[in-house]
Formats: structure tokens, C-alpha cells, sequence
């Protein structure tokens, strides 16, 4: 495909998004009904695509209007591109560019760093002097990050299979057992350290807000919000660490086996009705459904989706599970909380009004991992009794 014919396939996948088809779904469509792309085709058009959802506001901005066409004209005018190369109607290239087809000036702060109107006093507030270099970190692609799996391999072994295989990798300060991919990312998956669970897919402040937990051998941890185990796989990969996972939607831990299985790692899945039988433990942790705004490079449509009644309704769910897992930490055990969002009301906040309700709790840790720092946008905190 010329790069033109790419433009205005990634227009088409576009506005199918725009009119509400879930990103994932209109590129794999796109993709079946295409056989003629190739698998570089198909990467440079995901990667038109999510640029466009990251920046969709300043892009429909720069562009004229927010439709497929008008977020990858702005998308070409952003990039300087010469428009007239990949706008004018040739093959498979889109129609030409027409005489209202112009840019329009941002209205507002909020518009030109892509962020929701609504949100932006929210932001501003959980982020202070962050705000501006947060929000343009959220434009951008993510970085790809590795974890090195403590279990089967060292970092420095690790960074050796990848290279064999022609992928380069370096630390990330983050956390000891994280690498940031510097070459080959597509790679990956093929690469033997993947297939044979010397590394895992995981932002390194994920694993980081793991390193925070005093993991001692001989301890029992539940990871109530397991999902597909980023977390539990994790902890497990810590010597002597007896590890539970638990989800309230027991079908998002359906990979978590296979996962362990590649990881050497052991992990005991309970359902809802076996987590009292095996209660108390050393350390609870939940990684609490979220707006997802420290990974909203990775899934730019979570930005635009999220409404303020969506942010309530997550705040409650936060605080019902803290209420619920309480009783299931040990006396001298430690309930840690996570979310991988950078929102204030969804972090401090929710701790602040936990501590107010049960005075038992206090708070010994906190931090906040942004993602204007190089990895995505986390928190946590640690309470004990
Ligand atoms: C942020 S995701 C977890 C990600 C995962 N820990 C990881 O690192 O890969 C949050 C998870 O919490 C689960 N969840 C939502 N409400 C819950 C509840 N009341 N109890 C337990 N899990 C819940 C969701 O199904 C979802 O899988």
C-alpha cells in the first residue's frame, strides 16, 4: 500500500470509531476485509489510527472538522507533511483537499492538549504544575516495557536472549526488574525470552507499585483485581511467595494459567465464594478498576469515553472494594490499593475518606508514578492497622 492508500484506510477505520465501533474491532474488520495489506501496512495503520484518538481534539482542530478525514488531515498538517502528496485522489490515495477544508484555532487549553472539556478542571487540580507536561505526555506513543521474569532468567540474561533475537533493551530506573524496549518491539512476541517466559509485557511503574510491597518469603498474598494477572504474575515471580488471584469477573483470569505456566510461576485462583475460606493474609492488594488515565497512550478511547458520571460510579466501586477487602487482611498485614490513574479523586482521595471512615488504618506509603516520567501513570498506598 502507498502511504496514501494508508491515510485513507486508517479515514475509513477512523470514522467507524467516531460513529462508536470499539477501536479493536473496526481495525481487525478493516484487516479481514483487506488480505491485500501486509503486515507493515497494517502497523502504520494502527499507528494513524491511535495517533488520531490520542489527539483527537487538537487533530479535528488543525483539520476542520472530527471525522476520520478531518483528524488525518490534521494529523498530516501537525507533521508538516506535504498534504498534497498523500491528498489528491490518485489510486487509492484520498479525494483532494477542498477550499473549506482549513485549520481552525483551539478554543481552549483543554482542546489543544486533548483532554475532555469537562475533565480539564480535574486534571489541573490532580496535577498542578504536571498538568501541561502530563497531558502532552498522553499525546505520544507509550513506551514498550519488559519485566524481567526473577524466576527464569537475571536482567542481565534477559537483555542478552533479546539482543540474539534483535532486540535491544535497556534498565528502566523505574524498577529493577523493568527493561525499556529501544529496538524491535514487534519482535517480541516471536522472540524466545517472550515464548519462554524469561520476560512479560508490563510497564514498569506496574511492576514498580509490586516492588513497593515488602515480599518476604513464607507470605501470603491475595490480588483481589486480578484481571489477566499483570500483577499476580508479578508478585509470584518473588521467592517463596505464596500468591491467590481473584476477579470479580472470573473470565478475565481465563489467560492467567496458561500465563504462569510460561512464567514457571504458581498462583492459586479463587472464585468469590473461596476467598473467606482462605482468608486472612499478609497482603491484600487491589488494583482497582479506574478511568485508566495513566494508560490512555495505550487506550486513547478510555479518554474519550470516560463522563463525570462514569468517574463517580468508579470512585464508589473504588471504595466499596476497600470496605469489602479490609476484613480480609491479616492483623499485622498490609492492604496496598493501586490504580493506574493519575486523578486524585480516584487515589488520595479514596484513601483519605477510607482512613476518616475506619480510624483502625493508617496510612505508611504513597506514591504517584506519572506518565510525563517514562512510564504509565500509577498510584498506590499502603495502610495497616
Ligand atoms: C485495573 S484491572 C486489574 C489489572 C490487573 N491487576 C493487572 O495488573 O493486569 C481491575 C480489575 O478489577 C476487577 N474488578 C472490578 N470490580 C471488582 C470487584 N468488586 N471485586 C474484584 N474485582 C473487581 C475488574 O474485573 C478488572 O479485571
Amino acid at each position: 500500500m502507498t502511504p496514501a492508500a494508508r491515510v485513507q484506510a486508517s479515514i475509513e477505520i477512523l470514522d467507524q470509531i467516531l460513529s462508536g465501533a470499539p477501536v479493536e474491532k473496526a481495525l481487525t474488520g478493516w484487516a479481514r476485509r483487506s488480505r491485500f495489506a501486509g503486515s507493515k501496512d497494517r502497523a502504520a495503520i494502527r499507528d494513524h489510527v491511535f495517533g488520531a484518538l490520542r489527539c483527537k481534539r487538537s487533530f479535528a482542530a488543525a483539520g476542520g472538522v472530527e471525522t476520520g478525514r478531518g483528524l488525518m488531515i490534521g494529523a498530516m498538517r501537525m507533521q508538516e507533511v506535504d498534504l498534497d502528496q498523500i491528498f489528491n485522489g490518485e489510486g487509492y490515495a484520498p479525494a483532494s483537499l477542498e477550499e473549506h477544508e482549513q485549520a481552525k484555532p483551539c478554543e481552549s487549553d483543554a482542546q489543544k492538549y486533548d483532554i475532555p472539556e469537562w475533565l480539564w478542571p480535574t486534571f489541573q487540580e490532580s496535577l498542578g504544575d504536571l498538568t501541561l507536561p502530563v497531558a502532552e505526555a498522553l499525546r505520544a506513543r507509550a513506551p514498550v516495557h519488559l519485566r524481567v521474569n526473577l524466576i527464569k532468567s537475571s536482567v542481565d540474561q534477559a537483555v542478552s536472549v533479546l539482543l540474539a533475537d534483535g532486540i535491544q533493551a535497556r534498565p528502566h530506573p523505574a524498577c529493577s526488574t523493568a527493561l525499556e524496549v529501544v529496538e524491535g518491539e514487534r519482535k517480541i512476541s516471536g522472540s524466545r525470552a517472550y515464548t519462554d517466559g524469561l520476560v512479560e509485557l508490563q510497564d514498569a511503574a506496574s511492576q514498580a507499585v509490586v516492588e513497593s510491597l515488602d515480599l518476604n518469603p513464607g507470605i501470603r498474598v491475595l490480588d483481589y483485581c486480578s484481571g489477566g494477572g499483570g500483577k499476580a504474575l508479578s508478585l509470584a515471580a518473588h521467592h517463596g511467595v505464596d500468591v491467590f488471584a481473584h476477579d470479580v469477573n472470573a473470565a478475565r483470569m481465563r489467560d492467567l494459567p496458561a500465563r504462569a505456566e510460561r512464567a514457571g510461576a504458581q498462583i492459586t485462583l479463587l472464585t468469590n465464594d473461596e476467598i473467606s475460606a482462605q482468608a486472612p493474609f499478609d497482603i491484600v492488594l487491589t488494583d482497582a478498576p479506574c478511568s485508566g488515565s495513566g494508560s490512555w497512550r495505550r487506550a486513547p478511547a478510555g479518554k474519550w469515553s470516560l463522563t463525570q458520571e462514569g468517574l463517580n460510579r468508579l470512585t464508589e466501586t473504588q471504595r466499596t472494594i476497600l470496605d469489602d477487602v479490609a476484613p480480609l487482611v491479616g492483623p499485622a498485614g498490609v492492604l496496598a490499593y493501586a490504580t493506574c490513574s493519575m486523578l486524585e479523586v480516584e487515589n488520595g482521595a479514596v484513601i483519605d475518606a477510607f482512613v476518616a471512615a475506619h480510624s483502625e488504618w493508617t496510612e505508611t506509603f504513597r506514591k504517584t508514578w506519572y506518565v510525563s516520567h517514562g512510564t504509565d501513570g500509577f498510584f498506590t498506598s499502603h495502610l495497616t492497622r
